[in-house]
């Protein structure tokens, strides 16, 4: 019996980095049948096992999913609705309203009965097929986006969708999704490309001094130009407002740093501003549900100096494993030109202390700790 709640078969359109995910994640219960615009990209979709393109002439799909850039993915899945007339559509584009309305204004009201846009909340700085993973999707927000005249057919074909591929189901309406989504994605894209882009012209020695801290907020700098002009031009609105908030708050952070050029660190009103800033961070990321869904669990962390040989990583999670204590992640910096990095262990913080002396009397240099 399988023990997926989706019947199949599910015909995957755009078979990137998210389409091949998802048929990674369905197969092999679900049958997953696949289609690219680019016959090279539904091939290599293939061959890292996502499913199969020889699908003429096999049962129809009962469920399409969208997976093409999100700047056609209306016009597609208008498409796959006229030409599956049994199937319930969807996709996995970043930005939900504009989608929405154009499907409507495509399909009409009668097919779009059968479309239910989602989105789920997981990705990567990288595209294509090669860069796919069945696990991407687990324990990830998937928010299933119905419109006002979706069936609870289609509706319930989506959800199933997202709990089969292992995401924590959410349910929002278009622009609830979208406002939400220019808060916690696409404005965090928009200010980390700001910020890494001022390092093009930096000079090298100033790159050399940088940490975890500079890797931390530009990671997502990477991410696919084409894909995120198209997001952000299509979630334009909701993303504009809470940059023009930023904007004044980085305004008046300025003008503070300004006053106390011009009339010395104890400044009138620097501090206040300077602390008010700080103080929204560390409320506002306390405020981030942790890795399990759950409200933010605080960790605390340990720095470990390792040498670069082969086992000593896994000695040292042997070694905290023997001290019976679980590590809940885990980062590895490497020091460039160096045989040696830093690994900084996440525990909880109850368990900082016993795991920093296990450490240390097993003969590790405990760099840091922090709680
Ligand atoms: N990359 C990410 O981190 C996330 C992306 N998404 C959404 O997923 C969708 C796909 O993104 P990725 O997989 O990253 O992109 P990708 O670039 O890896 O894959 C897109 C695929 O669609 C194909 N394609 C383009 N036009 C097509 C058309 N008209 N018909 C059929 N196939 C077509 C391309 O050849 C390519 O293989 C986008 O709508 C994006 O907003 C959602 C969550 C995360
Ligand atoms: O890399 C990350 O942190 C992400 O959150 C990736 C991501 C990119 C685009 C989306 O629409 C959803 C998720």
């Amino acid at each position: 019996m399988s023990a997926k709640l989706t019947a199949g078969p599910v015909l995957i359109i755009g078979t990137g980095l998210l389409g091949a995910s998802l048929g990674l994640a369905l197969r092999p219960e679900v049958e997953v049948y696949l289609r690219d615009s680019s016959p090279a990209g539904a091939a290599l979709a293939r061959d890292v096992g996502a499913g199969r393109t020889d699908w003429a002439g096999r049962p129809e799909p009962s469920l399409v999913v969208v997976a093409t850039p999100p700047d056609v993915v209306a016009e597609v899945v208008a498409g796959a609705l006229a030409e599956f007339p049994r199937a319930v559509v969807t996709d996995v584009a970043s930005i939900k309203a504009d989608v929405e309305t154009d499907v409507l204004l495509l399909a009409g009201p009668e097919a779009a009965r059968r479309y239910v846009g989602s989105h789920p909340m997981a990705g990567r700085e990288r595209t294509g097929a090669l860069a796919a993973d069945g696990s991407l999707f687990l324990g990830r927000p998937w928010v299933v986006v119905p419109h006002a005249g979706s069936s609870d057919e289609a509706i319930n074909a989506v959800r199933s969708l997202a709990v089969d591929a292992g995401g924590v189901l959410h349910q929002l309406s278009a622009r609830e999704h979208d406002a939400a989504v220019a808060l916690v994605s696409h404005v965090p894209q928009v200010v980390s490309s700001l910020l890494a882009g001022r390092l093009v012209e930096a000079p090298a020695g100033a790159l050399d001094l940088a940490g975890q801290g500079l890797r931390d907020v530009t990671r997502i700098a990477a991410s696919s130009e084409r894909m995120w002009t198209a997001i952000l031009t299509q979630n334009s609105a909701p993303v504009r407002a809470v940059l023009a908030q930023l904007q004044v708050e980085l305004s008046g952070v300025i003008e503070a740093l300004a006053a106390a050029e011009q009339a010395g660190p104890e400044a009138p009103g620097v501090h206040g501003t300077l602390g008010a800033l700080l103080r929204g961070g560390n409320e506002g990321v306390a405020r981030i549900p942790g890795k399990h869904g759950g409200a933010g669990t605080r960790f605390g962390r340990l720095t470990v100096l390792i040498s670069d040989e082969p086992g000593q990583l896994g000695q040292l999670f042997t070694d905290a494993g023997e001290a019976g204590i679980s590590i809940e992640d885990v980062t590895i910096e490497h020091a460039r030109g160096k045989k040696m990095g830093m690994v900084e262990l996440s525990v909880l913080p109850a368990h900082l202390s016993d795991l920093a002396a296990e450490l240390t009397r097993r003969g590790w240099r405990i760099v840091e700790t922090e709680v």
